[in-house]
């Protein structure tokens, strides 16, 4: 296939146009493209990943360090009353591989009731973990880390699959992280051991999966469009294009896209002869179809978007993650003087360059994790219980071989440092991502409504909790020397809760904006079969058609949803 850099080089049609090059796009656009009958042109508004700074994106030792940069669509979230009025950097990837090329790489699939709601949400059984097995193995290959250091016993070969996107464990295991397997052999009633989080039991304690493979990150684009580009005719990808809305073809039809490269650029418009699929992210997604006259019908009139389908769910729902960590200096070996040491590090990065191996070539910073939930009496349960079932996580704490500062936090220049980081990963506030203009080269207003509801800042504080007895059992003994000067103090509700509301972040995972439902139902943006509500040809593929926050990481769901979905759509159009 070829990669066109302007829309005025592209002079064939197609039968799909992908919007989108990120996480879902890639994997869409592979699976359609195996049936050499038909031809898919994918639309990245983002930039190549073959460029100058591409490093910033293969290096496992670099992941974090592309938020802000060229790879960035650099939102900023609207002032959070619930974070003590700050707004946040919202990243979101802006380049071939979309957020897969820029995020922490964690591979957590969550629970399998997680898929089995989204089943029962939509009246699909199609969704349900057992049913969606094949698609798990089809995505994902766990591969050894780059020494080979043996994986027996942190994690379960048979829940691995055969897929192009590679995953594996730490190739360098920590002094604290042996302490937290040591508690949970302590304490199995407590703290259970967890064989692998990804085989759909999602609480527990174990190590994590991370996607990186050969010594360097795998992403969608290097996973799916990569291999796709090179080896076939009927793919082509278009960069440096943003889609600026669906064109309605007959009406209520959608099956054409307008493209410009700038405000004041040309605007040009491509036809798929059979359909649209929308796979531009949480944040892009219900912007493009606003722009295009598909959502809540108020709103539209407010921004002078002519309008032409009333979706009030479209930019609803919107729910994120955030983190935020406990510090503690600590006895013994951790990745700090490291990370601290410019020239070891400088080593580090030419060596891996040089063959992938090293420091650098592995996810090292954080090995080993907690999926927790509220105790059973719990009063925050009486409001509801948001989890996906009974063995699905409201909270994670994960274990950082390393300083990881909160916002405006300084990492120390000294020291052995150990991070806990805490998640409220089943949170009940809701947020909205509206537009600000009927441009579509003007940023959205997003407002993920952090820490609005008592369940999750009540949460939050239990996590906390939760972190601070984990660490007074016996395997812990002598290994923490102190808390951080700013966690020192974390006693009464109140000082927890101002320390969550001051240094909390985002982890980067909003979903739900154009959630599924069932076809009968009024609220959605989609159906079962992800086809937009009330419209034809145009279906959305990608984070934003989550029925909820994920109690595991989202991208692993993401390419999981992807896989069926293709095939969904080869079934609408009798493809092979
Ligand atoms: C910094 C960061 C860290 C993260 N860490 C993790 C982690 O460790 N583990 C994990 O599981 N998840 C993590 N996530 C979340 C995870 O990466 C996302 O949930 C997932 O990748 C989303 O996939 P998607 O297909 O919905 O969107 P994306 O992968 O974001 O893809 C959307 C694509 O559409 C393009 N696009 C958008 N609008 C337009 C338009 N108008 N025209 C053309 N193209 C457009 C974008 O440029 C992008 O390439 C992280 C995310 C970030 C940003």
């Amino acid at each position: 296939g070829t990669i066109f850099t302007a829309p005025a080089q592209v002079t064939e049609s197609y039968d799909f146009i992908v919007v989108g090059a990120g996480t879902a796009g890639c994997v869409i656009a592979n699976r359609l493209s195996e049936d050499s009958s038909i031809k898919v042109l994918v639309i990245e508004a983002g930039i190549s990943d073959n460029g100058t700074e591409s490093s910033l994106i293969s290096t496992p030792l670099l992941a974090g360090t592309g938020i802000g940069t060229i790879y960035d669509w650099n939102y900023t979230t609207t002032a959070q009353p619930g974070l003590n009025g700050r707004a946040l950097g919202y990243p979101r990837g802006f380049v071939m591989g979309g957020s897969t090329s820029i995020n922490g790489m964690i591979y957590s699939r969550g629970s399998s009731e997680e898929y089995d709601r989204m089943a029962r949400v939509s009246g699909d059984s199609g969704w349900s973990w057992d049913s969606l097995q094949k698609y798990i193995y089809k995505n994902e290959r766990h591969t050894p880390p780059w020494n080979n250091r043996s994986n027996v016993g942190e994690f379960d070969p048979h829940v691995h699959g055969y897929g192009s996107l590679l995953t594996g464990l730490t190739p360098t295991v920590f002094e604290h992280d042996l302490r937290v397997i040591q508690t949970t052999s302590e304490h199995p009633d407590m703290y259970p051991f967890n064989l692998d989080v990804n085989s759909g039991d999602g609480l527990g304690f174990g190590w994590l999966h991370a996607t990186v493979g050969h010594g360097a990150r795998s992403t969608s684009s290097s996973a799916y469009l990569h291999p796709a580009l090179n080896s076939r005719s009927n793919i082509d990808l278009l960069l440096h294009s943003q889609v600026t809305k669906l064109v309605e073809t007959t009406p209520k039809t959608f099956n054409s896209v307008q493209v410009a490269q700038a405000l004041t650029a040309p605007k040009y418009e491509f036809t798929a002869s059979k359909e649209v699929i929308l796979s531009a992210g949480a944040i892009g997604t219900p912007q493009i179809l606003m722009l295009s006259g598909i959502g809540p019908a108020n709103h539209l009139a407010s921004v002078g978007v002519p309008f032409i389908i009333d979706l009030p769910d479209v930019g609803n729902n919107l729910q994120d993650q955030v983190i935020l960590t406990l510090q503690y200096e600590v006895n013994g070996t951790t990745l700090s003087p490291f990370l601290n040491d410019d020239a070891a590090v400088g080593a580090a990065l030419a060596q891996w360059a040089e063959n992938r191996t090293g420091i650098a070539a592995g996810n090292t910073v954080v090995n080993t994790i907690g999926y927790l939930r509220l105790p059973f009496k719990s009063p925050l349960l009486s409001m509801g219980d948001p989890a996906a079932g009974p063995n699905s996580a409201h909270y994670q704490i994960a274990f950082l071989g390393t300083f990881y500062p909160n916002q405006g936090q300084t990492v120390p220049a000294t020291g052995n440092w150990m991070s806990i980081s805490i998640v409220v990963q089943s949170p009940t506030s809701r947020g909205e991502v509206k537009l600000t203009s009927s441009s579509a080269f003007t940023h959205p207003s997003i407002d993920p409504a952090y820490f609005t509801t008592a369940f999750d800042i009540g949460t939050a504080i239990e996590a906390i909790r939760a972190a601070h007895k984990f660490i007074t059992t016996s395997a812990w003994d002598g290994f923490i020397i102190r808390p951080y000067a700013d966690a020192a103090n974390l006693t009464t509700d109140a000082q927890v809760e101002a320390y969550i509301r001051k240094f909390s972040s985002t982890l980067n995972h909003p979903t739900s904006t154009a959630k599924i439902s069932k076809d009968t139902e009024e609220g959605g943006v989609v159906g079962p079969d992800l086809i937009v509500k009330g419209a034809n040809r145009v279906r959305v593929v990608d984070a934003s058609i989550l029925p909820a926050a994920v109690a595991g990481f989202p991208q692993a769901e993401v390419y999981i949803i992807a896989e069926r979905a293709a095939d969904l759509v080869k079934e609408t159009w009798g493809l092979t």
